[in-house]
């Protein structure tokens, strides 16, 4: 379309002002008569000459004048804004031409005058059509609201249709490829190599106090690992007591599992805490799991055994007076008992509602390991929780007294007032900004881990999830039926001790862990229980080696540090992001580990399979287990089987017990020795724990 000199569209120059048309009833019946092409044709132009309320005012008024140059004016200018607009607006377009053709208008247009039909149908418009809210309009000035189709241009002058031809462009312009385009900071993070030997002698790490070099030479750490020697120095600087006068940057660490995250941020937590002389909780560890949180707890106590420190535990399963005991002192007036608290969210949550004393005005560090959880549906919910509250806690201004030593703020000097430092870690950390919204994160620095000979583009290398080069990846695929058998015949040959099997739900990781039970004979097989109390007592016996098969849901999929894991197997195809944590349990701080997923011969399990072969397939093969090695098995499996039922029906029977005694059709049951026999049969443990 050409512009006149004004900006005009010239093919506007013949089209008739909305007005013209309506006082003109001759024009108006003609145009009833035109072919249906013209009247699409007439339509698309109908919305380029969407006229203001003042034309359609005058209009309804009925006022048989001719328009004055100002109204002329406004004709012109509302057809280049309408003419904007309808460039973005095929809707409209195809609305207008079904309108246009409806019977029941045009039998309108026919009996009402010209004046009343313009009222009739305007009105008619407004209440049928539901005007699309259009986000990109260029044209700021047209209101959408003042669209009416009563405007129909009238003059049979019009008949060039290809500058009108617009649904076209429309469609062009909605295939257009967006680029990502992410904000600075995503984009341009600090690199971390993947290759763990690219590390760095303890005694050389700069800045670290001797007494944490001398701890961890004593557990034989030797050297630092990438991620370690990136991230220690950052958080070393900002914990500096000279840095204090600037509120510090937000950290976030995304790096492959095993590759040292937890030393990374503890020791430079401790490091800037370890000069303060009054205690107060200056640094939450957020964990998702009560087994994580006990994990880091304990990590980090290794350490404030031999400095001034002090270290709390909140977890679910125990009582919130015990926790409160090691929170605040009793003999006082509740002056802080701890320097850092380790928690999950649930029980921070608790401590927060319910602990009164609870003084988080010094938090200085707020942890959150595994973050890509925290911003997931409830995870996410808890955090807006926890950002409302950090904000209504008022902030105590840092006190060189209780933060740090050594730093006298000179007058003059202005301490930032909110100095609370966000540190985020996961080894599969979101890179969507909307995600990260959640967490509020200020001046945020990305560290992400990638194979440094192949970093072309930030976007393509902090996407995909990136997974421990010594971890040897394997799938299999098999039939439903003899997936158990299969499992048990790959431990067997492959003659492995330290297995860690990973199912979908606790019942499956129940049925499977009674049939391997069954099978294996001289290795101890047991269920990472849902019994939560259990679960201490079976991660102990697996760490001491008295367990040589492990069967558990995802509950320890996450962060579970166990030395020597040697095989992973997914025994259901779990989600991308599932699948780098399961494997991740084994080939831990530069071990060799092999992990095996189990892809059933089923569409399902087929399609959830899609995404971990595309991502992973540079490190996946293939094997096979033929017919001819399982039958030899038959019979074992057979018995394995028989076991299975068995247990789940006295499993029945003993829920049926402790819920009310009823029989297998619903009537209760008389407590009858042989009964009793049974329910106390059903209470036995099937799978045997050393
Ligand atoms: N520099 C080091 N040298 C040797 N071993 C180390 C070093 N740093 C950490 N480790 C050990 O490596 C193991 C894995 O460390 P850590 O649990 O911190 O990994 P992670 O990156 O947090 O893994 P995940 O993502 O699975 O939680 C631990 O047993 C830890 O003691």
């Amino acid at each position: 379309m050409s512009l006149n000199n004004d900006g005009k569209s010239e093919s506007h120059k013949n089209i008739p002002s909305e007005a013209d048309a309506c006082l003109l009833p001759q024009n108006h019946k003609k145009k009833k008569k035109q072919s249906h092409k013209e009247d699409v044709a007439s339509c698309k132009l109908a919305v380029n000459t969407f006229e203001n309320k003042s034309i359609m005012n005058i209009a309804k008024k009925g006022k048989k004048r001719k328009l004055s140059d100002t109204d002329d004016k406004n004709v012109e200018t509302n057809k280049e804004n309408n003419y904007a607009v309808s460039h973005k607006i095929p809707k409209v377009i195809k609305e207008v031409s079904k309108k246009q053709k409806s019977k029941k208008v045009k039998k309108k247009a026919d009996t009402l005058s010209n004046e009343e039909t313009c009222n009739e149908v305007d009105i008619k418009r407004d209440r049928d059509f539901h005007i699309p809210k259009i986000p990109d309009v260029e044209s700021t000035e047209c209101n959408h609201e003042e669209f009416s189709t009563s405007d129909r241009p009238c003059n049979e002058n019009v008949k060039n249709e290809d500058e009108y031809t617009l649904i076209d462009e429309v469609k062009q312009m909605r295939r257009l490829k967006i680029d990502r385009v992410l904000p600075d900071w995503l984009a341009n993070p600090v690199f971390i190599s993947m290759n763990l030997a690219d590390g760095m002698e303890v005694s050389e790490m700069r800045g670290l106090r001797p007494i944490f070099k001398k701890i961890l030479k004593k557990r034989n750490i030797e050297r630092f690992f990438p991620a370690q020697v990136a991230v220690i120095p950052e958080l070393l600087a900002s914990g500096n007591t000279l840095s204090m006068r600037y509120r510090p940057r937000d950290i976030c660490i995304s790096a492959p599992t095993g590759s040292g995250k937890t030393l990374a941020y503890v020791l430079p937590i401790l490091q800037a805490l370890s000069h303060r002389v009054v205690p107060q909780i200056r640094a939450v560890i957020l964990l998702p799991t009560q087994e994580l949180a006990r994990q880091v707890h304990d990590v980090i106590a290794i350490f404030t055994k031999y400095l001034k420190l002090r270290v709390s535990l909140a977890v679910g399963g125990r009582s919130l007076k015990k926790e409160r005991s090691t929170l605040i002192f009793k003999d006082t007036q509740g002056d802080c008992a701890a320097d850092i608290l380790v928690a999950t969210p649930g029980k921070l949550s608790d401590h927060m509602n319910y602990t009164n004393k609870l003084n988080l005005k010094y938090l200085r560090y707020l942890v959150m390991d595994e973050a890509d959880l925290f911003s997931s549906s409830s995870g996410g919910s808890f955090m807006v929780q926890v950002e409302k509250l950090l904000k209504t806690i008022p902030r105590a201004v840092p006190d060189n007294r209780i933060i740090c030593g050594g730093f006298q703020p000179r007058d003059g000097v202005s301490m930032p007032e909110y100095y609370l430092q966000k540190i985020l870690i996961s080894a599969t950390l979101m890179h969507d900004p909307e995600q990260l919204k959640v967490f509020d994160l200020y001046q945020p620095k990305l560290f992400a881990a990638s194979n440094l000979s192949e970093v072309t583009n930030a976007v393509q290398t902090i996407g995909p999830y990136i997974r421990p080069e010594e971890v040897i990846e394997e799938y299999i695929k098999v039939d439903p039926n003899q997936k158990p058998l299969v499992l048990y015949h790959l431990i067997s040959i492959s003659k492995l001790k330290r297995v860690l099997v990973f199912t979908k739900s606790k019942r499956a990781t129940h049925n499977l862990s009674v049939v391997l039970s069954a099978l294996f004979e001289d290795l101890t097989v047991a269920e990472f229980s849902s019994n939560k109390a259990n679960r201490r007592k079976i991660l102990e016996e697996f760490y001491k080696k008295n367990i040589h098969v492990l069967v558990s849901s995802d509950a320890m999929a996450r962060g579970i540090d166990i030395k020597g894991i040697q095989q992973v197997v997914s025994y259901d195809v779990p989600s991308l992001q599932t699948y780098v944590h399961r494997c991740g349990r084994t080939g831990r701080a530069g071990k060799v580990g092999y992990s095996l997923c189990m892809v059933e011969a089923t569409d399902d399990s087929k399609r959830d399979f899609k995404p971990i072969r595309r991502t992973c397939k540079d490190q996946l093969n293939q094997i096979h287990v033929s017919e001819q090695d399982l039958l030899g098995y038959a019979d074992k499996y057979q018995a394995a089987l028989d076991i299975l039922k068995e247990t789940i029906q006295e499993e029945k029977i003993k829920s049926r017990m402790t819920k009310g005694l009823k029989g297998p059709k619903g009537n209760k049951l008389k407590m009858t020795p042989s009964n009793r026999y049974q329910s106390l049969a059903a209470i036995t443990p099937v799978t045997s724990v050393a």
